[in-house]
């Protein structure tokens, strides 16, 4: 990852946070990430979407947790490195918002 590690501000938070919310990520409880569930057609649509997400965490060098189970992806973004959320995290939340849409 380029640049220093920094948690997002408050403001920050208060200025993305509710976009991401509308949207469908909620914050964890007990810990500073967020957290989406993804429900496609079939394994092949959820692991096509996965697959394309992978690509663009390698090139972000920025990386998902996450469940495959059948059909669904459940997405938990947070940055290890500071334990916390961080920009990379909502970019990448971005990225995986707009390729879920044309994939659900
Ligand atoms: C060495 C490498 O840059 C680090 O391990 C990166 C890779 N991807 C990562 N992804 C996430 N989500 N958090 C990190 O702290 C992180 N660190």
């Amino acid at each position: 990852m380029a640049g220093k590690a920094q948690r997002l501000s408050d403001e920050e938070r208060n200025q993305l946070l509710p976009n991401l919310r509308a949207l469908g990520w909620n914050e964890l409880e007990g810990r500073d990430a967020i957290f989406k569930q993804f429900h496609f057609k079939d394994f092949i649509w959820a692991f096509g979407f996965m697959m394309r997400v992978a690509l663009q965490a390698q090139k972000l060098d920025h990386h998902p947790e996450w469940l495959n189970m059948y059909s669904k992806a459940h997405i938990t973004l947070s940055t290890r490195e500071c334990a916390g959320l961080l920009e990379w995290d909502i970019n990448l939340a971005s990225f995986i918002e707009q390729l879920a849409v044309s994939m659900t």
